[in-house]
């Protein structure tokens, strides 16, 4: 899902054993399952169990361990030509695109237990988050490479054409990815707070006379060079958090 594991905040140590992690996976999963058979047998609403609900599954186990906030984070391309690979972007909103063509994890019978059936997107990305993550990375003299912008999601896993990139660019995407999206979509309708990072590994190609070709191994080199500034980044804030919980 991510380069950089997702952080879990306000889980103590117990709840994040393994053991714990299962029980709520299998209650989740059997209550979707059950719902699911009942469903098909009697109205030809659609399987649950779609492979975006799948992929999501984690965020509602989350919200059964008492979650309240997510940090979502991911590589991805650099559509903005004024970023550069390394930089760090806080995500201020995104453009589901597969969303466009029905595809969503929410699609299929709504759970109430956690969440409306048509949840509000306008609000996915706190903004007292973003506002805490430029004040800790000017903080960290981070400033230079922290950016902020809007993150589009495509299904991958092919990277995007020339032609792709420059549309996603004029639609006022300043990244794109294959990931968080999704997450974020069944975290907010859960109603859990979230917050995301990408970091820009490699820059979108847009031109057709560039020799650049977007490939993984760069995704994963520019991973390794910032691994330790976000992780420094994630975790303060994280304290911070926790300080202002208390
Ligand atoms: O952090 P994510 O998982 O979004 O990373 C992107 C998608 C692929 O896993 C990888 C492609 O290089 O980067
Ligand atoms: N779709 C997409 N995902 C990425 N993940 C890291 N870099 C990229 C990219 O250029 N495009």
């Amino acid at each position: 899902m991510t380069s950089v594991a997702p952080q879990l905040i306000g889980c103590s140590p117990t709840h994040k054993s393994g053991r714990l992690w299962e029980l709520c996976a299998d209650q989740v999963w059997g209550d979707w399952l059950r719902y699911s058979r009942t469903q098909r047998s009697s109205s030809t609403v659609k399987s649950p169990t779609s492979p975006k609900a799948q992929i999501t599954l984690p965020m509602r186990v989350f919200k059964l361990l008492g979650v309240e906030t997510m940090i979502l984070t991911n590589a991805a391309g650099g559509l903005n030509q004024d970023y550069k690979v390394g930089d760090v972007m806080i995500i201020k909103d995104h453009i589901n695109m597969p969303g466009f063509a029905g595809s969503n994890p929410l699609v299929g019978p709504n759970d109430e237990r956690f969440g409306l059936r048509f949840p509000c997107m306008s609000d996915a990305y706190d903004r007292e988050l973003c506002q805490m993550a430029h004040d800790v990375a000017e903080e960290l003299h981070f400033g230079d490479f922290v950016r902020e912008g809007v993150y589009v999601v495509l299904g991958g896993p092919s990277f995007e054409t020339i032609a792709e990139c420059r549309m996603l660019h004029t639609l006022g995407a300043d990244a794109v990815g294959m990931s968080t999206v999704h997450e974020v979509i069944v975290a907010r309708h859960a109603g859990m707070r979230c917050f995301a990072l990408s970091l820009i590994s490699n820059r979108a190609v847009m031109d057709y006379d560039s020799q650049e070709r977007a490939n993984h191994e760069e995704v994963l080199e520019t991973g390794k060079l910032r691994a330790k500034q976000l992780e420094k980044l994630v975790s303060t804030m994280v304290a911070r958090l926790e300080h202002n919980n208390n």
